[in-house]
């Protein structure tokens, strides 16, 4: 049997219910074959991040190269970067790949941790150029683009605004996820280059336990173009897996806990009494 490939480059949580473990469980759920580059390991729990070690950008290049001069990957992610040195390594490792590539501009976590140095910001502008889908949640819309998201009265209309200018940055499409705002969740923002813009829905969840909603995302629509599915047809199949992952987030731990990856195929594994 020979399946589809998608590869995620990013940092790991050791809650694992964000980063490369989110990502590896959401390729497994689609079927898809899973391999990653690790930039960073995060000591981090549904509460927040405590601790980040970064790999060097030579451990992540090897990494990649290792992945990529041997398995016939289909479409790729990036998560956690952390700093110049990982983004321009990631950079220029990908540089001559071909397949779809998206690029999550992680830089804050959903119980506020740091994950992106902030001197790390503009460096993005090299990656994207590279991007067949950029997906920033809306403060980092607000800060690669500089349009003011958080604080505009016409929130939709700051958004549609941002993600024009995200456009010019380089990248092919650009995702705009709403989770961040109650107003918004479950609505993101498609525009594509050469095609109107359009808000994709999907039932907004009364849950807390959205850790890792915005790697899952990623990771499924990645998943769903290393299965062959347009751009569009899998950000809106990841929509439905994410909104079926929040439906049965999983209330571990004392902060938000995370997505469940496994709504598709019934309950929660039983332990077997003793
Ligand atoms: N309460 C919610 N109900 C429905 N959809 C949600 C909710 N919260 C987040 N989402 C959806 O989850 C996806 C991820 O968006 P979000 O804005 O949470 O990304 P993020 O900030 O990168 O996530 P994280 O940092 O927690 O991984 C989007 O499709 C968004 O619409
Ligand atoms: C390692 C890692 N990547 C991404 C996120 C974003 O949710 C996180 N919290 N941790």
């Amino acid at each position: 049997m020979t399946p589809a490939i998608a590869m995620t480059i990013g940092g790991s949580d050791s809650s694992g219910g964000a980063g490369i473990q989110a990502d590896l469980k959401t390729f497994t759920s689609m079927k898809v074959y899973g391999c990653s580059a690790i930039s960073c390991v995060t000591a981090q729990n549904t509460k927040g991040v405590s601790r980040v070690d970064a790999l060097s950008p030579e451990a992540l290049s090897a990494q990649i190269s290792a992945v990529l001069t041997d398995l016939p990957v289909a479409a790729l992610k990036t998560g956690m970067l952390l700093n110049v040195g990982l983004i321009e390594a990631t950079a220029a490792a990908l540089a001559a790949l071909t397949i779809p590539k998206l690029i999550d501009p992680v830089m804050v976590s959903r119980a506020g941790s740091v994950l992106l140095e902030p001197s790390a910001i503009a460096a993005y502008r090299l990656l994207l150029p590279q991007a067949e889908l950029l997906t920033p949640n809306l403060h980092e819309a607000q800060l690669l683009s500089g349009v003011t998201i958080e604080a505009a009265t016409d929130l939709e209309g700051a958004v549609e605004q941002a993600a024009q200018r995200l456009l010019e940055l380089g990248s092919a499409a650009v995702l705009v996820k709403g989770g961040g705002r109650p107003e918004l969740r479950g609505r993101d923002y498609l525009l594509q280059r050469h095609a109107p813009g359009q808000w994709l829905s999907h039932a907004p969840i009364s849950t807390t336990h959205t850790h890792g909603s915005g790697c899952t995302l990623g990771a499924a629509i990645t998943a769903q173009r290393a299965l062959g599915l347009s751009l569009q047809e899998a950000v809106i199949e990841a929509k439905r897996y994410v909104e079926g992952g929040l439906r049965s987030a999983l209330a571990i731990g004392a902060g938000h806990g995370p997505l469940c990856h496994w709504h598709a195929y019934g309950s929660v594994g039983q332990r077997r009494a003793p």
